[in-house]
């Protein structure tokens, strides 16, 4: 199963961050546990609707001075319409049409990418008659809605749900083979661990820096399972885009998150754990998928033992959010512990794969409730009617509850702790959703 992307693109001013804030704000808090550093504005997964989707604020680009907006806008919408399933163009309904929105709209009209737009800043009904102009877009469906206010949102997201696929919808996908991304800042060694994996150094690059991205798969088999490496372009290219690095980073890293089934994240020994390192390991986990760690250049750290020690500890500390994430020692160099890497991954893989059936699962629900029930929230007592396995890949439980927003942090992950152990998943993620059931039936109602 994999979650899409929606991109909010438009030009400077318009309301992107705002409605960015107001669609993640409510976001599931797996991320609570990530360190603040990891968070940032420019991608937010959104739960709260009936289907989960990642959303990216393609706002907020630098370009150089000397360029003007105009530029930046262009830049965004390609990026989106490379990497987004589904975009939502933002005007401001208060400014009133801009010849920059005609020329968004007809950029986007020549994307297969399905669009909606919106007119925001429409605070009211009444100033929707206003804003009548932006039919002219020629744009459908076209929305008018406040982002500061709300006004509307609903309504739109009506619209975006009906675009996305659905949750529930199995990963068609039974040819058993391990899709596999590597993940890792520039310089900590991806494609020398690529090229140990592969066997053989592989050219894939594609010289032109920002051209259309070719995205390169590289299918092979280890010990008798079939695995495929995605994007391997990518793995080199990045290194080598200047600007916008990080936002592309984010992009490329997102969108082969959500073709791959485990994520390898590579981590360099020697020069130590650093922020962009966790905000990537971090974008795995809060994509569900498998993540394995990996230490290369451990050949540097040979007979460093206070070294070790430290580097230990403080892996052990930043990847508090992910515990269960399997961690290699490796040198992509000597090759040394590089057959390692593959075998973990299929540990995950399997996990990744777990099923529970309803009856057993409801059962174990009834346990886990009465061992701690739900805490009060305003002299009520949550109420968990029913549990399902609605995916694997990762392991997808929906639980009905009757208010699904009051279920705090602390007691959704008691709930992911003994899920998992019922499920036996040690090295993989298990993904919760919430969703609101009201009626009479209290779980212990239910066979
Ligand atoms: N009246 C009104 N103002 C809004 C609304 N949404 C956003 N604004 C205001 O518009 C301004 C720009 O909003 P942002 O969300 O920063 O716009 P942006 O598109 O992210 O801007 P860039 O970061 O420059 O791309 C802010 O002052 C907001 O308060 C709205 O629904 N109604
Ligand atoms: N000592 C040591 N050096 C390594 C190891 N793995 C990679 N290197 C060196 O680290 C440098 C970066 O390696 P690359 O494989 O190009 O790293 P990358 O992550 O693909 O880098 P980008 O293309 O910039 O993203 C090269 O000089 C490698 O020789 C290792 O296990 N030990």
């Amino acid at each position: 199963m994999t979650t899409p992307i929606v991109a909010v693109v438009g030009r400077p001013n318009v309301g992107k961050s705002t409605l960015f804030n107001r669609l993640t704000k409510s976001k599931m808090a797996l991320v609570d546990d990530l360190p603040g550093v990891t968070r940032d504005r420019l991608y937010g997964r959104v739960e709260s609707y009936e289907k989960p989707f990642t959303l990216i604020d393609t706002g907020g680009f630098d370009p150089p001075a000397d360029q003007a907006f105009a530029d930046e806008v262009h830049a965004q919408i390609k990026l989106a319409m490379e990497e987004a399933d589904l975009i939502l163009f933002l005007t401001d309904g208060k400014y009133g049409l801009s010849p920059l929105d005609s020329h968004v709209a007809d950029m986007l009209r020549r994307s297969h990418k399905p669009v909606i737009a919106c007119v925001n800043k429409i605070d009211s009904p009444e100033k929707e008659d206003a804003a009548s102009e932006f039919y002219a877009l020629g744009i459908t469906p076209l929305h008018f809605i406040s982002s500061a206010h709300g006004y509307g949102i609903w309504d739109m997201m009506q619209d975006v749900m009906a675009a996305l696929p659905s949750v529930e919808e199995e990963d068609e996908d039974n040819s058993g083979e391990i899709r596999v991304t590597l993940l890792g800042r520039p310089n900590v060694g991806k494609s020398s661990l690529l090229n140990a994996l592969v066997g053989s150094p592989r050219v894939v690059v594609s010289d032109v820096a920002g051209t259309t991205r070719d995205t390169i798969d590289t299918p092979f088999t280890f010990d008798g399972q079939d695995y495929v490496l995605i994007d391997t372009a990518g793995i080199r290219k990045l290194g080598r885009v200047e600007k916008g690095i990080e936002k592309a980073g984010v992009f490329r890293s997102l969108r082969s998150l959500e073709r791959a089934h485990v994520a390898v994240v590579v981590l360099d020994a020697f020069e130590g754990i650093t922020d962009q390192d966790l905000r990537l390991a971090g974008q795995a986990v809060e994509s569900y998928r498998g993540l394995v760690v990996v230490l290369n250049k451990w050949d540097l750290l040979k007979g460093e033992e206070y070294k070790q020690r430290r580097l230990k500890e403080r892996l052990e500390s930043a990847f508090r959010f992910a515990p269960y994430a399997p961690v290699v020692k490796i040198s992509a160099l000597t090759k040394k512990g590089v057959n390692r890497v593959l075998p973990q991954v299929k540990k995950v893989f399997e996990e990744y794969n777990k099923r529970i059936a309803t009856g057993p699962l409801n059962k174990a629900m009834e346990m886990i409730l009465a061992k701690h029930q739900p805490p009060m929230v305003k002299g009520k007592r949550l109420k968990f009617y029913y549990a399902s396995q609605v995916a694997n890949r990762p392991p997808t439980i929906v639980l009905f509850v009757n208010n699904p927003k009051a279920v705090h942090f602390s007691y959704r992950r008691y709930l992911n702790n003994e899920l998992r152990g019922v499920m036996g998943l040690t090295k993989a993620p298990l993904r919760l959703l919430f969703r609101e059931r009201s009626g009479r039936k209290s779980h212990k109602g239910r066979p």
